[in-house]
């Protein structure tokens, strides 16, 4: 089945093209790196395929649905940019990850048991189950990330975007995050990752689409040098500003409003 299908996908930012006819297709399985500069236009992809950008021109379809008419996002996860969301949240790593569990949950209906049993999956999959009632203020900034990936995977979505979950998170973290991801994929999610750089994810890409102002220029094996090697990466201003983490607690379903 065809997860994602953009045709022509375009946006623009006060009145700037960021995208300019993007074309992009992801089979049901895969997982798809988004590489290329800084700028490039990568979280702006990321941002329309979640709806969270409106597309100024071109065509999407989700699960095979058009994007007009597909409501169902709880097959949706997303883990945005900015590390440290987390930081100085009063809330323990269990209830931040049960956060996830919003979309699957009537209101005011209490956690089920299927919703601990999703929640502890995930805090096991990132490797914090012993961490589970620690204040998430306590963790490191790659331990927060993972808390942030919990947190999606705890909505157990068959469609995760990720976007730049690696950036500024040290070996260990990076490797904790790789065999979760793996075990993702093993269970048949179809997973699109930004990175700059793929170190220990590698092999688990199928397949790279490289942006460069804008617009697609390759796609298919991943190119050589986003393989391992740092690139210097300076985090634009305007992310400072991303208006859709103002807390880790925020149910999903209000990110994407
Ligand atoms: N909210 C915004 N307001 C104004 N300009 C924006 C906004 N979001 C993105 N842009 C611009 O759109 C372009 C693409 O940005 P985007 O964040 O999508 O790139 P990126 O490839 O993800 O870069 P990075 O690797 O730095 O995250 C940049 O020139 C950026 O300045």
């Amino acid at each position: 089945m065809r997860v994602i299908e953009l045709t022509g996908g375009s946006v623009a930012i006060a009145g700037r093209p960021v995208l300019r006819g993007i074309d992009l297709t992801v089979e049901e399985g895969e997982f798809v790196a988004l590489l290329g500069p800084n700028g490039s236009g990568k979280s702006t992809l990321v941002r329309a395929l979640t709806g969270l950008r409106s597309l100024t021109g071109g065509t999407l379809t989700l699960f095979g649905t058009p994007f007009a008419d597909f409501h169902d996002w709880r097959r949706v996860g997303y883990v945005p940019q900015r590390p440290g969301a987390t930081a100085g949240v009063p809330a323990s790593v269990r209830e931040v990850v049960t956060a996830g569990r919003l979309t699957h949950r009537r209101l005011l209906r209490r956690l089920g048991r299927d919703d601990r049993a999703a929640v502890d999956r995930a805090l096991a999959l990132v490797g914090l189950a012993g961490r589970a009632n620690d204040g998430v203020a306590q963790l490191s900034g790659g331990q927060q990330q993972r808390v942030l990936i919990a947190r999606a995977l705890a909505g157990e979505p068959e469609l995760f975007f990720l976007d730049e979950p690696t950036a500024g998170v040290d070996a260990a973290n990076q490797q904790a995050l790789a065999d979760a991801l793996a075990a993702l994929k093993a269970d048949g999610a179809t997973i699109v990752l930004v990175a700059h750089e793929l170190g220990p994810l590698t092999d688990l890409v199928d397949r790279a689409v490289v942006l460069r102002d804008g617009r697609v220029v390759h796609d298919g094996a991943v190119p050589d040098d986003a393989l391992a090697h740092a690139h210097h990466h300076q985090r634009p201003a305007h992310h400072d500003h991303a208006p859709h983490v103002a807390s880790p607690l925020e149910p999903r379903t209000e990110e994407r409003r």
